[in-house]
């Protein structure tokens, strides 16, 4: 029963979004919507909207669609269903005083209707979790601004709390080190390869406070300083994975992948890198994607298929992708403390 005295608390999950059918005409709604985000593609609006429409639009979106449609399932694409099931067992798991809801930062759900939702049931705060471990203004700050230009147009503005990113978390890392482990203690691998969605370099330095990071040393380790910066967020995760997995540091590398256009994106480049892997006699790949905790077109296609033939190509005998978080009883337990804390 609905008691009307019972405080009730929100939680707005947010993934990245994905299109409604893998038809070159919703492959090209979300790539408009996704890159026409002054976050993402960081260039003045004119030549923003030269780029999409002059390029993107006729040239991107039916090759796109090519993949998303290698991609899509039985339920669809795989970032929606893993994102409404771990939703669901989310709220199994925290019970009534909870009210757990799912927005895509684009396409849909829409977090506007997501946070509708929560105002519908009464919620007494809001706490906002974007589904990306590290943080990154193209990722989490989108959600963030996206939440914010929202609630701002309300009369009533809810108390909101973000979690910005969740890199170091350790039931996140056990939960996927426990994934990778279960291949590891099947069969023998040369090498591990963390491979992370890459962003622009300049990103990076854009959010670098009084200069400090430079894109070298300086995110090896994490501290005050570059707290937010998505590369030294990369490398803390990979550092506490390797911890986990008992894994010396010749034996793994970190990469970035995904990159598009020209200019320099976050370095080394997990297709390069891979192709020296064999010539080295690492010939045997077990790698995991830590920057995303659902199965999408980045984890099952570019590195489960698009890496592996490049890697067999070069010499290589075996490439292994560890499947993302999806919603696995340790990862749904990790978001349900991480709710909990806040
Ligand atoms: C880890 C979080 C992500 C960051 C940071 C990010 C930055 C970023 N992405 C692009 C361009 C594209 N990304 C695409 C797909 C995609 N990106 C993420 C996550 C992050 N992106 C996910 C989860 C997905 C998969 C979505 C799915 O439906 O499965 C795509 C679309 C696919 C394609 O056409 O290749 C593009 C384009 C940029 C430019 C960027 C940072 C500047
Ligand atoms: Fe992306
Ligand atoms: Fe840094």
């Amino acid at each position: 029963m609905n008691d009307i005295n019972t405080r009730k608390t929100g939680v707005l999950l947010v993934n990245l979004g994905t299109p409604d059918t893998p038809e070159t005409g919703d492959v090209r709604k979300y790539l408009r919507e996704f890159l026409m985000d002054k976050r993402v593609i960081d260039i003045p609006a004119p030549q923003r909207f030269v780029l999409i429409n002059g390029i993107i639009a006729p040239f991107r979106a039916p090759k796109s669609a090519k993949i998303y449609k290698e991609l899509w399932e039985e339920r669809g694409s795989p970032l929606l269903y893993h994102s409404v099931d771990l939703k669901n067992s989310l709220q199994e798991q925290l019970g009534a005083k909870y009210h757990v809801a799912l927005g895509m930062r684009y396409q849909s759900p829409s977090i506007q209707s997501a946070l509708e939702e929560l105002r519908s049931k009464f919620v007494d705060r809001i706490i906002v979790l974007p589904l990306f471990p590290q943080y990154a203004s193209a990722s989490t700050g989108s959600v963030q601004d996206k939440v914010m230009e929202i609630v701002k147009e309300w009369w009533i503005v809810p108390d909101i709390t973000f979690i910005s990113s969740f890199c170091d978390d350790p039931l996140f890392i056990q939960a996927f080190a426990a994934l990778g482990r279960k291949y590891l203690e099947k069969e023998p691998y040369d090498h591990i390869v963390f491979s992370y969605h890459g962003i622009p370099e300049r990103h990076i330095l854009k959010g670098s406070v009084n200069n400090y990071c430079k894109l070298g040393s300086c995110c090896d380790t994490y501290h005050k300083m570059n707290r937010y910066c998505y590369r030294a967020q990369c490398f803390l995760t990979s550092r506490l994975l390797a911890k986990e997995l008992n894994l010396t540091e010749g034996q793994y590398s970190v990469t970035f992948q995904s990159r598009l256009g020209k200019d320099p994106w976050l370095k080394p480049y997990t297709d390069v890198l891979l192709q020296d892997l064999p010539a080295q006699g690492k010939k045997r790949v077990l790698a995991f994607s830590p920057a995303f905790v659902a199965d999408c077109l980045e984890t099952t296609i570019e590195v489960g298929s698009e890496f592996k033939e490049l890697f067999e190509k070069a010499g290589g005998e075996h490439w292994q992708l560890v499947e993302s978080l999806n919603s696995s009883p340790l990862w749904v337990e990790a978001v349900k403390q991480m709710i909990l804390r806040n």
